[in-house]
């Protein structure tokens, strides 16, 4: 339980609390250069145009995005290259120390990494401290495997909306030992990616994204016949019986849809309800919704911080209009929400919202939102839920609420999605494999399994004898 506890929350006696500075929504204002490739921060090398990135919690200027161009991309992928050398050479052993130092690195700088994530990303400080500790805790997992692995370097170019930690973390590999160029960070939005899935010397790629980005991702990387990991986007069911433990069918379905803002991809966002419990259900959601509270992210008693930017706000919010015009009603939320700390009132914040009497074919049941808006639909049957639950192109994840554990599996063995959830949801450990069918994508992460997917198999013969010739 220990990686749990944040600076601010009770720890075990005799245990001090690390001093962290700490950070406020809208004190921050980034000017170094958030690029990373041979050892350093680095500007981008022609004077490009630059973009504002903005705070999603105040809307103010955070940051300024210099994209990277075709010559920056090569540096960085030929210093990859150079690392790559340099890492395979390296014993198992060896590699393995030089993660599990940069795992102790992320430990201690904890609560400054999830400040800077939640000012990046607008969610709330203590989501971005559990994600702090599932970065720690996914490379100590993979430092546990990597002792009779070969390795591999990596250039990351992150969402161009949040493009401070990721540097972070390449500073923190630089700190820990790892060759130079091991992990680097290129900045830019979707000229840059595209320059990295066509250069020669990039062997894999491996993409998390939407479903429309990521079949282009796939169309470039056919070009050099390149293997794609794809983490794509969702609509996942859950479907809530009537023998439900009632109560936690309400909190599952609270964890499917609203961590994050609900930007979360495997979000279970068709929220299926055997109509016998749909009025208790409904009113017990829609209460818990409302009591949600919403605002400074960076505060330990927010549950709800900002979407991640002001376009994006704008269509998780036409999304809801879509859903009243085509006959779904509003139980709750789905407004702009604006805090009452004036400076936070250019923050892009909504109310998070439950919609009741929505039908399979409706746009807010058919559509990835990536918000936190929530479709409740009624069934009647079993059989008519799963067949409902898989008429979707994607399958993320899915989930069943049930006391009868045969409904369950028999249940569960039905749902086409890659990561199935039995009375809970959102649990993503990482030694579990994570990805999903049909649209949802290809490969996994987390995991064995995913040591696969960034690897190559070499056969080598070797003969000890003749060669027992034909000829
Ligand atoms: N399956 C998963 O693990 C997972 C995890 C998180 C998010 N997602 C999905 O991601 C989506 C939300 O993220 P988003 O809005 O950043 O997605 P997006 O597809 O708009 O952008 C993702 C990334 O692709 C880049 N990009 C965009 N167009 C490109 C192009 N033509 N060539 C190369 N790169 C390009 C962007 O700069 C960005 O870095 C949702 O669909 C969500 O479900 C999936
Ligand atoms: O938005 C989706 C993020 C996510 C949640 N759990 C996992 C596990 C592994 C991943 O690669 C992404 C995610």
């Amino acid at each position: 339980m220990l990686q749990r506890l944040g600076p601010f929350m009770r720890r075990p006696a005799g245990q001090l609390a690390p001093v962290v500075r700490g950070l406020s929504s809208g004190s921050v204002s980034i000017k170094v250069p958030l690029n990373f490739w041979a050892g350093k921060r680095r500007a981008s090398h022609e004077k490009c145009i630059k973009e504002n990135v903005y705070e999603p919690a105040t809307g103010k200027i955070l940051c300024h995005l210099e994209p990277c161009d075709a010559v920056d991309v090569d540096q960085a992928v030929k210093a990859a290259k150079l690392a790559f050398g340099h890492w395979s050479k390296m014993s198992g052993m060896e590699r393995a120390r030089i993660m599990i130092k940069a795992a102790h690195i992320i430990e201690s700088r904890r609560e400054e990494i999830a400040q800077m994530e939640v000012i990046d990303n607008g969610k709330s400080i203590t989501e971005a401290r559990l994600d702090v500790d599932s970065a720690r805790l996914c490379i100590e997992y993979y430092a546990g495997l990597a002792n009779t692995l070969a390795g591999n370097s990596m250039v990351f170019k992150p969402s161009p909306l949040t493009p401070v930690t990721a540097v972070m973390l390449a500073e923190i590999y630089a700190e820990a030992g790892a060759p130079e160029s091991l992990f680097s960070v290129v900045q830019g939005g979707q000229e840059t990616g595209s320059l990295l899935c066509h250069h020669p010397d990039v062997a894999k790629v491996s993409f998390t994204g939407s479903v429309p980005t990521g079949r282009k991702i796939m169309e470039m990387a056919s070009k050099g016949v390149k293997p794609v990991t794809l983490e794509l986007g969702g609509k996942s069911p859950l479907l809530i019986f009537q023998d439900s433990d009632l109560e936690n069918a309400v909190r599952g379905a609270l964890m499917a849809n609203f961590l994050s803002q609900g930007q979360v991809c495997s979000n279970g966002t068709r929220v299926f309800v055997h109509e016998n419990i749909l009025p208790q259900f409904l009113e017990e959601v829609v209460k818990r919704t409302q009591r949600i509270e919403i605002g400074d992210p960076l505060l330990d008693n927010t549950r709800m911080g900002a979407l991640v930017s002001q376009p994006h706000l704008d269509k998780v919010l036409s999304f809801v209009d879509q859903a009243k015009k085509e006959g779904a009603t509003v139980l709750c939320g789905g407004e702009p929400f604006v805090p009452t700390d004036p400076k936070l009132r250019g923050g892009y914040y909504m109310t998070p919202c439950v919609l009741g009497e929505c039908k399979d074919e409706m746009t807010c049941v058919r559509e990835e939102i990536f918000g936190p808006v929530m479709s409740v639909l009624s069934f009647e049957t079993e059989e008519e839920v799963l067949q409902r639950a898989n008429d979707t192109t994607m399958g993320l994840a899915a989930g069943v609420f049930t006391r009868d554990v045969k409904r369950a599996h028999r249940v569960v063995e039905n749902l086409k999605a890659g990561s199935c959830f039995i009375n809970n949801y959102n649990i993503t450990p990482v030694e579990v494999p994570f990805g999903g069918f049909k649209m949802s994508g290809i490969g996994r992460e987390n995991g064995q399994v995913t040591i696969e997917y960034y690897s190559q198999l070499k056969t080598v013969f070797v003969e000890m004898g003749d060669v027992d010739s034909l000829f």
